[in-house]
């Protein structure tokens, strides 16, 4: 961790009241071949409720994935906030906020993402409420190629579909997700003064870009990024979580 970092680390710990935001797959959780098999690193769990506890601290993942499964893979308690869906997904009853067309829309996605790709070697499809990720991670070179020409040639293009790319993963949602506009609904319902974000992936770019002058944001990994800081992996994420409980419980109870 940077001496900047460290600095910065320490200024927002001291903020009134604090958003702590994170998302988390290559950022809490290591990357893995089998999406379903993913963990976060227990220094990072730790550090998360530990800030959870604390007094005027909130503490959210926003995530690419479907909020349910957000909540099997982390076994987070429920005082953290979970956003799933790159950012949509803020509790139970989404799946029935969307109209009866989008529905529709998204079952037609998933029906021709099976007969399309389904089959090919090494790919896996990932139903999320509003949305089908294509994951090639374990697919030869070539097949995911194939695939992505496959995808983006065919529902990509269908009117109301959404294309998002991640990290071998390419993504068709049938609404319009941003996990920016996902931080600003928690920072106005939380009243945070300050807000860190930790992410990793292409879609935390937009939760990057809402961040202003006393908020810390922290791209994992490479990459280009508008985020101000850097860390190199998810293990120093954890510790840079760590760092950032420890300076704010010792300022709450100064
Ligand atoms: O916003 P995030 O919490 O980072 O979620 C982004 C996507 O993460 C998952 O896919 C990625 O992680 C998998 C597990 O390590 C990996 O196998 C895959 O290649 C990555 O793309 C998740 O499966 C997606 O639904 C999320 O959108």
């Amino acid at each position: 961790m940077t001496s900047e970092l460290t600095s910065a680390i320490e200024r927002v710990a001291r903020v009134p009241t604090l958003l702590v935001s994170a998302d988390f797959d290559g950022t809490l959780a290591p990357i893995v071949e089998n999406p379903m098999e993913a963990a976060p690193l227990p220094e990072a769990v730790a550090a998360i409720e530990g800030l959870a506890a604390l007094p005027r601290t909130a503490v959210a993942l926003i995530s690419g994935r479907a909020r349910a499964d957000l909540a099997v893979l982390t076994g987070l308690s429920p005082v953290v906030h979970l956003v799933g869906s790159h950012g949509s997904e803020f509790g139970t009853g989404f799946v029935d906020e969307l109209t009866e067309d989008r529905q529709k829309l998204l079952g037609d996605v998933e029906r021709e993402l099976t007969t399309l790709v389904g089959h090919e070697p090494g790919v896996r499809l990932e139903v999320k409420p509003a949305s089908v990720a294509v994951h090639v991670r374990t697919a030869a070179r070539d097949v995911a190629q194939r695939v992505a020409e496959a995808v983006r040639g065919g529902p990509a293009t269908w009117p109301d579909v959404v294309v998002t790319n991640g990290k071998e993963v390419i993504e068709l949602s049938v609404i319009t997700t941003h996990k920016g506009t996902a931080l600003d609904t928690l920072r106005a319902q939380l009243s945070a003064s300050a807000v860190v974000f930790v992410g990793d992936d292409v879609t935390d770019e937009n939760a990057f870009a809402h961040l202003d002058g006393s908020d810390v944001g922290v791209k994992v990994g490479p990459g280009d990024t508008r985020a101000r800081y850097r860390v190199d992996t998810p293990h120093d994420a954890a510790r840079l979580l760590a760092l950032l409980l420890d300076t704010r419980r010792g300022f709450l109870q100064a």
